[in-house]
């Protein structure tokens, strides 16, 4: 049977993304509305309550105005920004999540897409929470540098601007220095942690990527385990998975660009054996398992369709 798939937002960098991924695919109708009528409510009304599932690639405001625009359950929908991530109501869209999780996006009607950060950060620390590793309530930090397309059209735009002189001034812009990033409520509750970590975000001048990272004292927490108990866990958590790969070498170097342009993530437990501190890292494409691409995963679970077809691992 063809699913009739809608993409709400589909002119965005993540509705772009996902419209490419879908195109040839024979098991879906795709829905787009045209420029003119992309913003238009009756338009979209008639297009969300005609699908079978839809997609919404748009700010947290009009997500949750899409929502309300939709009549019954029947439709099903993928929401990929951050307005229903930690809702009641909603299966949290990370299939990795837990061992069956994958089940559960299978037979949701409300999927929410996590966010590009929390996807390295969840999969780094949710199997040690899980394992007894880190304690619930230890306090934790995470690092993370993003491709500007992480910011959407607005900042591909800026960082892209040929009519800006100093287009190209910023090589690597912190931000969310306030400690407030809207990513916050997931990366706590998801991580099964009692206390949001700190959360030190940046931008960096390359278009697509991510690098996240988690430093932990493992000589100062409960038990004090040892790197390669982290690691193992890790290993553990995602054996025989495509799409999550652990690593279990420590390169000389990582880089933010290292799985760019994929739907993969690729974790490592680096660190020193002998001083108990450990690096946890993870990279992802911002736009592709940190986005369309995971988006294209739970699409493939709730249309009953191989998990990983039409993505790029
Ligand atoms: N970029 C990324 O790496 C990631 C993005 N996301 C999430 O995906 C969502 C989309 O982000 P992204 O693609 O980056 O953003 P973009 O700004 O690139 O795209 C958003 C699109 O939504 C359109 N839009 C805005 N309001 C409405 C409306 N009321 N009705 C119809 N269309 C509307 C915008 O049109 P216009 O520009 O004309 O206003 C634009 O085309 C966000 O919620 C974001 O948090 C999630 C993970 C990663
Ligand atoms: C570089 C950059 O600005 N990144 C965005 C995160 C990406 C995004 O808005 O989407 P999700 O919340 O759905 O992941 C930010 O920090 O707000």
């Amino acid at each position: 049977m063809t699913l009739r798939v809608f993409i709400d937002g589909a002119a965005g960098t993540t509705g772009l993304e996902i419209h490419q991924r879908l195109a040839s695919r024979r098991e879906f109708a795709l829905t787009i509305l045209p420029e003119r009528e992309r913003k238009d409510v009756d338009a979209r009304s008639a297009a969300l309550n005609d699908a079978d599932i839809v997609i919404l690639c748009l700010p947290d405001d009009a997500a949750r105005d899409a929502v309300a625009m939709i009549e019954t359950a029947a439709v099903r929908v993928i929401d990929a920004s951050s307005a229903h991530r930690v809702a009641a109501g909603w299966t949290y869209g990370f299939a990795e999540l837990d061992p069956g999780h994958d089940a559960a996006i299978a037979s949701a009607s409300r999927v929410s897409n996590p966010g590009c950060y929390p996807t390295g950060f969840l999969a780094l620390v949710r199997p040690l929470v899980r394992a007894g590793l880190v304690p619930s309530d230890w306090l934790l930090t995470v690092n993370a540098t993003s491709g500007y397309s992480g910011g959407g059209n607005a900042m591909i735009a800026a960082f892209e601007d040929p009519s800006d002189p100093h287009a190209d001034a910023t090589a690597h812009r912190a931000y969310a220095l306030d400690l407030a990033h809207k990513h916050l409520p997931e990366l706590r509750a998801h991580a099964g942690l009692d206390h949001a970590p700190i959360f030190q975000p940046s931008v960096v001048r390359t278009r697509r990527g991510m690098l996240v990272e988690v430093p932990l004292h493992l000589h100062a927490m409960p038990g004090g385990p040892t790197l390669d108990a982290v690691r193992d866990a890790l290993a553990d958590a995602y054996r025989g998975s495509e799409v999550v790969r652990v690593r279990s070498d420590s390169p000389g170097a990582i880089r933010v660009e290292d799985d760019a342009g994929t739907d993969r993530m690729t974790l490592y437990a680096c660190g020193n054996p002998e001083s108990g501190q450990a690096r946890l890292i993870a990279t992802l494409d911002n736009l592709g398992k940190g986005a369309s691409g995971a988006a294209v995963q739970n699409l493939n679970l709730m249309a009953g369709l191989e998990p990983t077809a039409g993505l790029t691992l």
